[in-house]
């Protein structure tokens, strides 16, 4: 994204919690005007430990934070948490249970007006009925509702959620998602969501960042870092794919499945071919190459997994009910759902 003004700018980010182990390792991160970032990464990849440096909550070894022209993290500067401008929804929404919904929302506010800001605030959230609720009077969408209220309150240039939707039931978490997001876009908030559901991700991002080992590996739209991932990290983050080591010989790299365009890597080049279970193209054949070795139905489409001399893998394709275990099958490549990257 280069037409969106940049608002948050993390370059090089470093800590450890212990010596031996860096929880950021160099990680470099954007986050633009009211667009939403999902950052998606498995667990253990330093997810929260950037959200938490970004609020001041972890003090970095090395690297910086800015918020526009202001350094809020460098060498000389660690601005503390309540000198940023920064909103943030935790995972447990960490509500304060002795307070009431509205007094949650108003905790951090000043000024005369600030029980009608808060009210405000709530009714933004429909949730103007559930003023003198107490945290364990709501349901749990509900309590993660008043917390992104509470969060946008103060009007933060930059709101922080950590899974803001792991406690909920998959049917809730939908609903939800969507009206955070609608909540967000209204605020015209920039927003970092940190998630490691890759659907999740896709569904919330106006940007995806990825995350593996404390680094940042790629950023983009979301589609755009689907159809185009860096590495086959990148690739395994965002869904399930085949990974086939292989060279690039006459600008292809050979598979098992036919040899690939590789267009702009030089002869030799070790690479991966990542490819998507859907780019596989099956067709039944007396004396095919490879073998049905296991089949399932999941509506619209049939998972299968195949064998052949070199391997076993497993495909996506449209339903067609008269593969069966056993099968012989020959097997082609969709370009569409493959990426050689160099390794
Ligand atoms: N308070 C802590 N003390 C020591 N090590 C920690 C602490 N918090 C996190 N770590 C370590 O830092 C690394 C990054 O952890 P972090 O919680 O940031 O990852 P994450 O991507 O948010 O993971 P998850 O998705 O499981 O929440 C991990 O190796 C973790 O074990």
């Amino acid at each position: 994204m280069t037409d969106a003004q940049t608002v948050l700018s993390i370059r090089g980010a470093e800590h450890h919690y212990r010596a031996d182990h860096a929880a950021l390792a160099g990680a470099n991160l954007d986050l633009y005007a009211g667009r939403i970032t999902a950052l998606l990464g498995p667990s253990g990849s330093g997810k929260s430990t950037l959200l938490r440096a970004i609020a001041g909550l972890e003090r970095l070894d090395t690297g910086s934070i800015r918020l526009g022209d202001t350094i809020w993290n460098n060498e000389q500067t660690h601005l503390p948490p309540e000198a940023r401008r920064v909103g943030m929804v935790f995972q447990d929404y960490a509500l304060f249970p002795h307070m009431t919904a509205l007094a949650n929302v108003a905790f951090g506010l000043s000024g005369a007006d600030k029980k009608a800001r808060a009210l405000a605030q709530l009714e933004a959230a429909e949730l103007g009925h559930r003023a003198k609720a107490y945290p364990h009077e709501l349901s749990g969408g509900e309590q993660q509702r008043v917390a992104l209220a509470r969060a946008l309150a103060p009007q933060p240039a930059v709101v922080l959620l950590d899974e803001p939707f792991s406690g909920l039931d998959r049917r809730l978490r939908g609903e939800l998602r969507e009206r955070t997001v609608d909540t967000l876009r209204a605020a015209r908030t920039t927003a970092l969501i940190v998630t490691h559901d890759a659907e999740e991700a896709m569904a919330v991002a106006d940007e995806l960042a990825l995350m593996d080992a404390g680094r940042i590996i790629q950023t983009g739209a979301p589609d755009e870092v689907w159809m185009e991932p860096v590495s086959a990290t990148a690739a395994k983050l965002l869904g399930d794919v085949e990974i086939i080591e292989s060279h690039i010989s006459n600008g292809q790299a050979a598979t098992p499945f036919g040899a690939v365009d590789a267009p702009g890597l030089e002869a030799g080049q070790r690479v991966n071919v990542l490819i998507r279970p859907r780019a596989f193209v099956l067709t039944l054949a007396d004396h095919g190459t490879f073998t049905i070795t296991r089949r399932r139905s999941a509506g619209p489409h049939l998972t299968c997994r195949f064998a052949g001399d070199r391997g076993e893998w497993t495909a996506q394709t449209p339903s067609p009910a008269s593969i069966a275990v056993g099968d012989r099958v020959n097997v082609v490549l969709d370009p569409v759902y493959v990426r050689v990257v160099a390794v």
